[in-house]
């Protein structure tokens, strides 16, 4: 007899937790510059670009035996340059996330402190690095704990970001002001389009979620139709959470309340700060910060637990309590004195992860559903739009790359409010 399969339900919440997370903060941020129009066009490419490359890796996944990893797949299809590119590629998408959610999740953590240690009378700053280290440790002693610990406290996140989203976003999708929204009072010789190609690869980080592809194909024990279905609906769901977040900010703060911002780097700390001073309740300035911070914290871990698996694996670091604390110490050190050093780079970290999450999540997956083709005659899914597919997933590849470089070589205008 065969056994039922799981509902489609678990697939798509796999998808959508592990697609949804820190990554869509610093989309209002890098959108400011198009606006509101033109970041949900980008949305729309991204969303529909890395929903086919997840496809595409499904495609190779299921030429190999349940539980392949990336590393087999890639070596055995493209090679080992390719492999070597692709590993060094996801370790650093992974290093760079972690100090990303150092950096933020460090100055959420300042400022909620501040707020609660300070009285009328005395003022108390416990300053930046406090913060992020306070932040780090709390964190990083659950992933040395166990991956169970940070399963439940996952969980708890989760639930508490579903409720303060519900609660934020109704506030202020209610106070959208149309005047903002499409810029309208803006002079008429006012430039959007020049700040597109920039957006690309902050957007795409949003959309990542390619490492869950090989779990999702054990999960459904090899069944194409319902990992398609959960991949497809899943990254809907991201999208509409991510258009409905750029309504609520776009539609509440003006394109030119973004300059301080840009200043520090995209800092969230200093986009809610700002965003408070601009909707009139209190509430749900408060309500999006706890969001805020739930998303980081859960995006801390998820991205984490990767790290610390890959990097006992790479240094054969056991898992006795000793080993677990080696593991710890490489996860968690270089991430950490990089924020100590570079506080602000919220929103550049994220278009770095971009520049490496482009070569495996976007590139390698349409070059390996090219190889398996030629390879391997029998087909058991094949994603739709044949080559043309393909290619038009690796532009979208090569495009965020040269993005990234423009803007790292200063080659595009940027925005500054
Ligand atoms: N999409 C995740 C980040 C991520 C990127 C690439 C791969 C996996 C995860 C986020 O928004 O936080």
């Amino acid at each position: 007899m065969e056994k039922k399969l799981p509902s489609l339900l678990g697939g798509v919440m796999i998808i959508a937790g592990g697609t949804v997370g820190a990554g869509m903060l610093a989309n209002p941020i890098s959108t400011s510059g198009v606006w509101f129009v033109g970041s949900i066009l980008i949305l729309l490419y991204t969303w529909f670009c890395m929903m086919s490359s997840g496809l595409m890796l499904l495609e190779a996944n299921l030429h190999y035996p349940t539980g392949a990893s990336f590393d087999t797949i890639v070596k055995d299809l493209l090679g080992k340059g390719w492999n070597a590119l692709n590993g060094l590629s996801l370790a650093f998408v992974l290093y760079i996330l972690t100090y990303a959610y150092i950096t933020s999740g460090g100055g959420i953590t300042e400022g909620f402190l501040n707020q609660l240690l300070s009285s009328s009378e005395s003022a108390v700053e416990i300053g930046r690095a406090s913060g992020s280290l306070l932040f780090t440790v709390v964190l990083a002693t659950f992933v040395w704990f166990s991956t169970k610990a940070v399963d439940r406290f996952s969980t708890v996140l989760l639930a508490g970001m579903v409720i303060s989203f519900v609660l934020s976003i109704g506030g202020l999708v209610s106070s959208v002001n149309p005047t903002i929204l499409f810029d309208t009072a803006a002079p008429a010789e006012t430039q959007y389009l020049p700040y597109a190609i920039a957006a690309l690869p902050v957007c795409l980080v949003s959309f990542g979620f390619h490492q869950n592809v090989p779990s999702l194909v054990k999960y459904y024990n090899r069944n194409a139709a319902k990992v398609v279905k959960s991949a497809v609906i899943g990254t809907l769901i991201a999208l509409f959470i991510y258009i409905l977040w750029q309504l609520a900010i776009q539609g509440n703060l003006s394109r030119a309340a973004f300059g301080p911002v840009i200043a520090k780097g995209g800092d969230i700390a200093a986009l809610l700060d700002a965003l408070s001073a601009s909707v009139q309740t209190d509430y749900v300035g408060l309500v999006l910060k706890f969001f805020a911070y739930m998303a980081i914290a859960s995006s801390f871990l998820g991205v984490t637990l990767g790290l610390f698996d890959y990097i006992a694996d790479l240094f054969n670091f056991d898992d006795s309590a000793l080993g677990r604390t080696k593991t710890t110490l490489v996860t968690f050190l270089p991430p950490l004195f990089l924020s100590l050093e570079y506080p602000y780079g919220f929103v550049i970290a994220i278009g770095f992860a971009g520049l490496a999450a482009t070569i495996w999540a976007a590139i390698v997956p349409a070059l390996l559903a090219k190889a398996c083709r030629s390879k391997f005659p029998q087909r058991e899914y094949t994603v739709f739009g044949g080559n043309f597919m393909i290619y038009f997933v690796i532009f979208f590849g090569v495009l965020n790359i040269v993005a990234q470089l423009a803007a790292q070589f200063g080659c595009l205008p940027e925005f500054k409010g």
